[in-house]
C-alpha cells in the first residue's frame, strides 16, 4: 500500500543553464507542493502504514526549511550567492541546482535518511519512502524514486554539502536536526503527537 502526505512551501530560486530564459536569468518564486509517498505491506497498531501526524514533526521541519527561503546552488556565481545570503535571512545552499527535479531528489534523500534513523514505536513495519513529488507550478512537477535520488548520473546529493541559514535552523523543533542526521544519530518517534 502507498500513502501520501502533502506539504507546501514558498521558495525563490534561479535555475542556471535551463532553456527557459525567465527561469535561468531572473530570481523568481514558486508555491511548491511536495508529496511524500510511503509504502509498506503492513499496518501499525492504528491500522495505518505510518501516522500522518508523525510526519508533521522532524520531516515537516526539514521540508519547511525551504519555506520563505532562497534555494541557492553552491556552484552559482559567488557574487550572486553572497548577495542572496546578505539580503535574505532564510536560505538553503545545495550541492545541486534547485530545479523541480533536483528538489525532489534533495527532499527524497533528506527524508529517507531521517526515516532510516527513526525508531518507530507503534508497530510500524518495513515503511519505505517510495517517492517524492515536487509540484513547482500547477502544471509542472518532478517525481523522484529511490534510483533517481541516489543516481550519480544526476549528481551526488550529499547531506554534508547542505547548508541551512541560522534563521532556518532556529525554526526546527530540534536545532541539531541536520547534524544529528549527518552523524547518523537515532531518533525515536514520540508516543503521542
Ligand atoms: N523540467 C523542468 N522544467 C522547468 C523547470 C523545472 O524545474 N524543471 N523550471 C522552470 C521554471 O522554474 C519556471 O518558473 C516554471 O516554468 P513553467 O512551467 O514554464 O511555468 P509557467 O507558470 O509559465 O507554466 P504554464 O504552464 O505556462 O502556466 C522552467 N522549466
Amino acid at each position: 500500500m502507498i500513502i501520501r502526505k502533502l506539504f507546501k512551501f514558498e521558495n525563490a530560486h534561479i535555475v542556471r543553464g535551463c532553456s527557459s530564459s525567465k527561469c535561468r536569468s531572473s530570481l523568481h518564486g514558486h508555491s511548491y507542493k511536495v508529496e511524500l509517498l510511503f509504502a509498506s505491506n503492513f499496518l501499525d497498531n492504528g491500522q495505518m502504514v505510518y501516522d500522518f501526524g508523525l510526519m508533521k514533526q522532524n520531516m515537516k521541519d526539514l521540508i519547511e526549511s525551504f519555506d520563505h527561503s532562497i534555494a541557492i546552488w553552491r556552484d552559482d556565481n559567488k557574487e550572486y550567492i553572497d548577495a542572496m545570503k546578505k539580503n535574505s535571512a532564510r536560505w538553503v545552499l545545495l550541492p545541486v541546482s534547485p530545479s523541480a527535479e533536483q528538489f525532489s531528489r534533495v527532499i527524497f534523500v533528506m527524508i529517507d535518511k531521517l526515516l532510516e534513523l527513526t525508531t518507530t514505536i507503534n508497530g510500524e513495519r518495513e515503511v519505505k519512502l517510495h517517492s517524492v513529488i515536487v509540484h513547482e507550478t500547477d502544471t509542472g512537477y518532478a517525481q523522484a524514486f529511490r534510483e533517481d535520488a541516489y543516481s550519480l548520473n544526476m549528481g551526488l546529493i550529499n547531506l554534508e554539502e547542505f547548508a541551512f541559514s541560522e534563521e532556518v535552523q532556529k525554526n526546527w523543533r530540534d536545532s541539531n536536526l541536520l547534524d544529528k542526521i549527518k552523524k547518523r544519530e537515532r531518533f525515536i518517534n514520540p508516543k503521542s503527537v
